[in-house]
């Protein structure tokens, strides 16, 4: 089994608000494997964005991460000045947004912008840096790249803009890229392609991913693990197949049940009855029980300690058993 490349332990990060601080993400464990895809996979206010954030410690008042640990090649990067997370970010860490003029510049071209990431972490020319650049975006299907590099992000479609914060994330051949839903807002043909190529590219380069999604179809496309999260905690965790064949927690087994990839032909979408719990509000013992189907009167007093089976790791006194995954 590869050495974990991310190893997250009780993480914990919270909003401060008049009434109290309140947990988005409420002890988080994770581990990211070098060269996997690591799929994240909630619904909306599950945690899944800032539990990213919180990892390159990229959270603003009023939110704070308060406990855990972030083990990224063994070292803590909680413990990291703010100089040593700069020089991680963008360089051995990379990361890419649903919106990707997040990370590109508008008033700067792409060859500008691309170059400045690379001579940041590098000591080369500006000539071999035009050259890396023009190489990224041919990696990732961009036409004449050349030509290319002296446009400016308005001058791309919105899914060419993609592939370019995908260009710029691995140019300097991260050895984590963490990518919050970043194919969402893109058409279905377009976002199977970009799963394609950063699937091809993360193979070629052993970079590993934490992709954010709440789409078990992308999950399912790209991903070698999944982690489902739900109300701030990770449920479920274990390898893409079993998960999808079987899942334990009844709350994976709703995300699969209403997600149209995942169903039979002709079976029917079943949408979890009811919402999410705002972080303000989450019920005590496991906070899934109001939603489930599969609810047992320990749910409402003990909330579910982890709990390990095989390479699976989920939290639920009552997992769904093998043969009833429909
Ligand atoms: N700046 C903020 N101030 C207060 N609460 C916040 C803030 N940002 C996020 N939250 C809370 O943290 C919770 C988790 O948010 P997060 O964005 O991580 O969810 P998510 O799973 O990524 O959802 P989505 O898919 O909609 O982005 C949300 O319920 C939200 O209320």
């Amino acid at each position: 089994m590869t050495a974990p490349l991310l190893e997250v332990r009780g993480l914990k990060t919270v909003f401060h608000a008049l009434d109290g601080a309140w947990p988005a993400v409420d002890g988080v464990d994770l581990v990211v494997r070098r060269g996997e895809v690591l799929g994240l996979v909630g619904e909306s206010g599950s945690g899944k964005s800032v539990t990213g954030f919180s990892l390159v410690q990229l959270i603003d008042a009023p939110g704070e991460v308060i406990a855990g640990d972030v083990l990224f090649n063994g070292e803590d990067l909680r413990l990291a000045s703010g100089e040593r997370l700069r020089s991680l970010r963008g360089d051995r860490i990379a990361m890419i947004f649903q919106d990707p003029l997040m990370t590109l510049n508008p008033v700067l071209s792409i060859g500008e912008q691309m170059c400045e990431a690379i001579l940041e972490h590098r000591d080369c020319s500006r000539q071999d840096a035009l050259n890396a650049a023009a190489k990224a975006l041919s990696r990732v299907g961009i036409s004449s790249p050349e030509t290319r590099l002296k446009q400016f992000p308005h001058e791309f479609s919105g899914g060419m803009r993609q592939r370019v914060a995908i260009a710029t994330a691995l140019l300097n051949e991260p050895d984590l890229i963490i990518a919050d839903e970043p194919t969402t807002a893109l058409d279905v043909t377009i976002q199977s392609q970009i799963l394609y190529e950063v699937q091809k590219l993360s193979r070629e380069s052993g970079t590993a991913i934490l992709w954010i999604t709440h789409d078990l179809a992308v999950v399912a496309e790209l991903a070698d693990r999944v982690a489902v999260m739900y109300a701030g905690r990770i449920v479920e965790t274990g390898p893409v197949d079993d998960i999808l064949d079987h899942p334990l927690h009844p709350y994976t087994l709703g995300l699969l049940n209403s997600s149209a990839a995942t169903i039979n032909p002709g079976e029917r979408l079943k949408q979890i009855d009811g919402a999410a719990p705002r972080i303000d509000s989450r019920p005590s013992g496991c906070p899934f029980r109001p939603r489930c189907e599969r609810v047992l009167p320990s749910c409402a007093e003990e909330d579910p300690m982890p709990q390990i089976r095989g390479e699976r790791i989920f939290r639920c006194h009552n997992p769904v058993p093998h043969g009833e995954a429909s």
